[in-house]
């Protein structure tokens, strides 16, 4: 048999991407970045430019569509492969990235009549939104003692399915009203690409309360809720939960032509970025924690039990790997911070020094934060510029910088930002640790470990651990390909199995960033400070973040 191909699709913050993979080694022939023409949409709707509330973020549904238009031709013509030996295509996406349609599955803000209602809009991941539904939610799950509430960390995200779906309900009952579904984004790109509706268990269990043997939680309490949401699940969140790995479907034939493949081949069910690049570094069993490090961080971690640990964003039977227990915790900014203090709060004059020297923003400001030791900037902050996702899991916390005098120097902002992070990827890895479910090893992949070295050796430091770091700039999409692969099946030129396909297709570089003693043992000592302010800001002994939050709002 001819050497088979599979294409992954990673559907990212700003951008989506398409890889054409080896399936005989998993080596990349071809990539291609399709940034979204739309970009996210936080300040003002296309067309009508109506101004959108504080903590929103839509993005425009073409836009997925336009990665498939631009980015899967270009791959298959860069590589000059033959498309009938591509037998699969597979998609990752950003999560709870979701959607109202209508019964036809047409996005309701492409409908001219309802474009300039900001709830018609998909709401991406990053939607904070629906923070007092999620508050809510959590209060009364809490006191119906909810069997599911723990299997989440004791707390739902606003950044999930059912915040949002409240929401819309709450602000805008005619959109709700016309909505046939409420989808992932995920599952809606799939469905244009096979013409079927079906829901992945991966963000149907992490995203939508959706349980292997339990199912969806039951009727009474979404009626506690709201009783407009008794039946939610039955009708707007109705359809077949599909494993990781099924085919969906066969690709259409007016798609197929589109994106220059064959019709029919197999299209794997909708995945998670995060999710889709576990096994892309190899990693298909317990005690590695792969990091998918981004604008945010996700951390993914297997189990052979359902253990219950503090603040996890959850836990999945089968929600990474078929077969294991998926845990997920995560951050809800990491390079967004970075992005923020080079574009709203830098100097001008470091980006002239950067210039001199030849050198990007970031990179300067890298080079000159390496020359501190641990300790040396004086500095501690808090990492909470987009809320705080694990372990207290609440978007009303913000961001702190201790120790500020009229000698800060940018550079030494910058590395208590990176170390900021560090700390809060620390105390999600002592989560785990200390619930029994053991993290020996770190896997990093995302775009991240590959722009900022400073960045990574701070993490082994501030973790204890050594970090392995992907060998594919495009993990998730290499991930989407080999779920591709596995849906494609053995017979075709495929796999059987994920752990199968990862053997054979995931790899991780040589090098690998290894704690350096003297540095653990400062940042031992930091971490401790940073636990005092953690506690002190984040578990209730002063809410004034929330104050001030709160007056921000009401004063825009
Ligand atoms: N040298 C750098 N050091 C640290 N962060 C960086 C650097 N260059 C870019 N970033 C940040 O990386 C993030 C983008 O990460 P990437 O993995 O490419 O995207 P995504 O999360 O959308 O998949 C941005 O938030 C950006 O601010
Ligand atoms: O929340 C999840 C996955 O559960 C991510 O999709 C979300 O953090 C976005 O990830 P990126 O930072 O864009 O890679």
């Amino acid at each position: 048999m001819s050497t088979k191909y599979t294409i992954g699709v990673d559907y990212g913050t700003q951008s989506g991407r398409a890889v054409l993979v080896d399936l005989s080694d998993g080596r990349e022939v071809a990539d291609h970045v399709t940034p979204y023409p739309h970009h996210v949409i936080d300040e003002r709707l296309p067309g009508s430019g109506k101004k959108l509330e504080h903590d929103w973020a839509l993005q425009h549904p073409d836009d997925y569509l336009e990665v498939l238009r631009q980015s899967v031709p270009a791959v298959v013509r860069e590589s000059g492969i033959d498309p009938s030996d591509i037998i699969g295509i597979g998609i990752d996406f950003t999560a709870c990235t979701m959607l109202p349609v209508d019964a036809e599955g047409v996005p309701l803000c492409l409908k001219p009549e309802l474009q300039d209602h900001p709830h018609s809009w998909v709401k991406l991941w990053k939607h904070h939104a629906a923070q007092p539904e999620a508050d809510l939610i959590n209060k009364i799950a809490a006191e119906r003692g909810e069997a599911f509430l723990p299997r989440y960390g004791g707390k739902i995200s606003s950044e999930w399915m059912i915040a949002k779906v409240w929401q819309i309900l709450n602000e805008a009952p005619e959109i709700y009203d016309r909505t046939d579904l409420f989808l992932e984004a995920t599952d809606w790109v799939i469905s244009q690409m096979t013409g079927r509706i079906v829901r992945n268990s991966c963000t149907a269990g992490y995203k939508a309360i959706w349980h292997k043997k339990e199912g969806y939680p039951d009727k009474a309490f979404f009626k506690a809720l709201d009783p407009r949401l008794e039946s939610l699940t039955e009708t707007k969140l109705r359809g077949d939960v599909i494993p990781l790995g099924t085919n969906a479907g066969g690709l259409t034939e007016p798609m197929a032509a589109m994106m220059g493949l064959k019709p029919g081949v197999a299209v794997a069910v909708g995945n998670v970025d995060a999710h889709a690049a576990v096994p892309a570094v190899g990693v298909v069993s317990p005690g590695k924690l792969v990091m998918a490090m981004g604008t945010s961080i996700c951390h993914m971690l297997l189990g052979t039990e359902e253990k219950q640990v503090e603040g996890m964003c959850g836990v999945v039977e089968d929600g990474i790997i078929p077969g294991l227990f998926g845990y997920e915790a995560g951050q809800s900014a990491v390079g967004d911070i970075f992005e923020w203090y080079v574009e709203e709060a830098l100097p001008a004059y470091v980006r002239d020094a950067a210039a001199s020297k030849g050198l990007g923003v970031h990179a300067w400001l890298e080079k000159e934060a390496a020359l501190y030791h641990p300790g040396e900037t004086g500095l501690l902050a808090l990492d909470w510029w987009n809320g705080n996702r694990s372990v207290l899991v609440d978007t009303n916390l913000t961001g702190v910088i201790l120790g500020m005098t009229l000698l800060t120097k940018p550079q030494e902002i910058y590395r208590a930002l990176l170390e900021a992070t560090a700390f809060g990827t620390r105390k999600i890895v002592d989560a785990f640790h200390s619930s029994g479910v053991s993290v020996d090893a770190l896997y990093a992949c995302g775009g991240l470990p590959q722009k900022n070295r400073l960045l990574m050796q701070i993490y082994a430091d501030v973790t204890g651990r050594e970090i392995f770091v992907a060998d594919s700039k495009q993990t998730p999409a290499l991930g989407a390909a080999i779920f591709a692969a596995v849906a494609a099946g053995e017979e075709a030129g495929g796999y059987d199995t994920v752990i199968a396909a990862a053997e054979k297709m995931a790899r991780v570089k040589e090098e690998t960033f290894k704690p350096i003693p003297e540095n653990v043992e400062i940042y031992e000592h930091l971490y401790q400070e940073y636990n005092l302010l953690h506690d002190y800001f984040g578990r209730g002994a002063n809410d004034v973040m929330k104050r001030l939050k709160s007056m921000k709002k009401s004063v825009e």
